[in-house]
């Protein structure tokens, strides 16, 4: 087993090294590295170590996350999670997360939460798919008049300040949204700093800036070539102003597609064009993959729609603390000692939790274990929300 500990200040390039490289990257120059230097939260980078040499590692930021009611739960953002190729599956991650998940409760946070580059690997240390998101492609795309826009579009530099404070007013309407720390930030700042080409459009309206995109051309050799606009940030505090943006986008010369890997699945730019075809649905994507470290307390702070209560079963191998019967009701969830109408495991529940998926589908495709099947319907009314959850940070 190895030994894993935080690490110090001195040991993080380190690590980020390590990190870069199970990612098949390259180390970061120096000039890049005096930016992301500093997006390391001082005590959450953890190291593996086998014979007092590093082979793995995994960090984490603290953040938050909005649930449905509005409430805001302290969450762990988890990534930068490594290990040296030639240390593979000897179970150096599952050290890893082991430590961390247990560091994640002693902190008093609700959830952990992370952007998984392979789909199989963390359900088992109890993380699912918690909000999906559609990668959106148009080509030759415009608006049709009839869609509301308006306000302003800028073009700012990377390192514009008042992002940040954007991204939190626009945030807080929709659940599943997490807390960008000040270490999220310094992307943005590097790329700025390193003269990345990264591209900040910031919309304003009737109270000021209200949401912006961050975009990446692609390079092309001939430069009457037409480009394609790779969309890697784009916030928006109304559907109006999400809306304005996309007008802008499309409108930008001497681009054949823009593309943008994470959209909410509410967002209809497919219907806001006079030809559908000229937007791609190209997927459907798992976005936020979530982890309930405190079940009661996840559970205990939505609020839940209007239908009979139901008990549910939650098996937790991780982490036993959170197995046990909940009630829920339209009014609260909590611990109870009554028969379950349905068992799942914890990563299931991370599923459901914020409505990704229904019960019923789940059950259909053998993810809950159903002991009364009347119980479906309702928990499906329980969980429902009105709007789809939506992270929309990458991490
Ligand atoms: C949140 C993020 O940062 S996402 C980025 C994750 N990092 C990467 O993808 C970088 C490249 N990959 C790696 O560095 C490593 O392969 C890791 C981190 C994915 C896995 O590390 P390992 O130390 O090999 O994992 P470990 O040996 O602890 O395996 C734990 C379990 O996961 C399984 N597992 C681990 N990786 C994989 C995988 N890629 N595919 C399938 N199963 C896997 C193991 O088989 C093992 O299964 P078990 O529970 O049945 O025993």
């Amino acid at each position: 087993m190895p030994d894993v500990r935080p690490l110090a200040a001195d040991e993080v390039r380190a690590a980020h090294t390590l990190f870069r490289a199970a990612l098949h990257r390259g180390p970061m120059s120096a000039d890049q590295w005096a930016f992301s230097g500093r997006s390391f939260e001082p005590g959450r980078t953890l190291g593996a170590f086998v014979d007092g040499r590093m082979v793995g590692t995994a960090l984490a930021w603290s953040s938050d996350l909005v649930v449905p009611g509005g409430a805001t739960l302290p969450m762990a953002a988890v990534t930068r999670v490594g290990v040296r190729t030639d240390f593979r599956r000897r179970g150096v991650l599952r050290a890893l997360m082991r430590e961390q998940v247990d560091d994640v409760a002693e902190r008093g946070e609700v959830f952990a939460g992370l952007h998984a580059t392979e789909p199989v690997i963390y359900g088992r240390f109890g993380y699912g798919v918690g909000t999906r998101a559609l990668r959106v492609a148009a080509r030759g795309a415009r608006l049709l008049p009839s869609v509301p826009t308006g306000g302003a579009v800028r073009v700012v530099d990377p390192g514009f300040p008042g992002l940040p404070g954007i991204y939190d007013r626009a945030r807080r309407s929709r659940v599943g949204s997490i807390a960008r720390p000040p270490e999220w930030w310094v992307n943005y700042e590097r790329a700025w700093g390193v003269n990345e080409n990264l591209v900040v459009a910031v919309h304003s309206g009737d109270d000021g800036d209200d949401g912006f995109v961050a975009w990446r051309p692609s390079e092309t050799a001939d430069p009457t070539d037409t480009t394609t606009l790779a969309v890697e940030d784009f916030v928006a505090a109304t559907p109006a102003v999400a809306y304005a943006l996309w007008e802008f986008l499309l409108g930008i010369d001497l681009v054949s597609c823009v593309r943008a890997f994470m959209r909410p699945l509410d967002e209809s730019l497919t219907v806001a064009v006079p030809d559908p075809r000229t937007v791609s649905i190209e997927d459907v994507v798992d976005d936020l993959w979530l982890r309930l470290v405190d079940v009661p307390a996840a559970l205990g702070a939505r609020v839940y729609g209007d239908a009979d209560p139901v008990v549910v079963e939650v098996a937790d191998p991780f982490r036993p603390g959170n197995d046990g019967c909940y009630r829920i009701t339209p009014d609260k969830a909590e611990r109870c000692d009554d028969a379950p109408a349905v068992s799942v495991g914890v990563e299931v529940l991370a599923m459901l939790y914020f409505g990704a998926w229904s019960w019923s589908s789940l059950a259909e495709a053998g993810r809950v274990t159903v002991d009364d099947p009347a119980a479906l319907a309702h928990l499906d009314r329980l969980f429902a929300l009105e709007r789809p959850a939506f992270c929309g940070t990458y991490f």
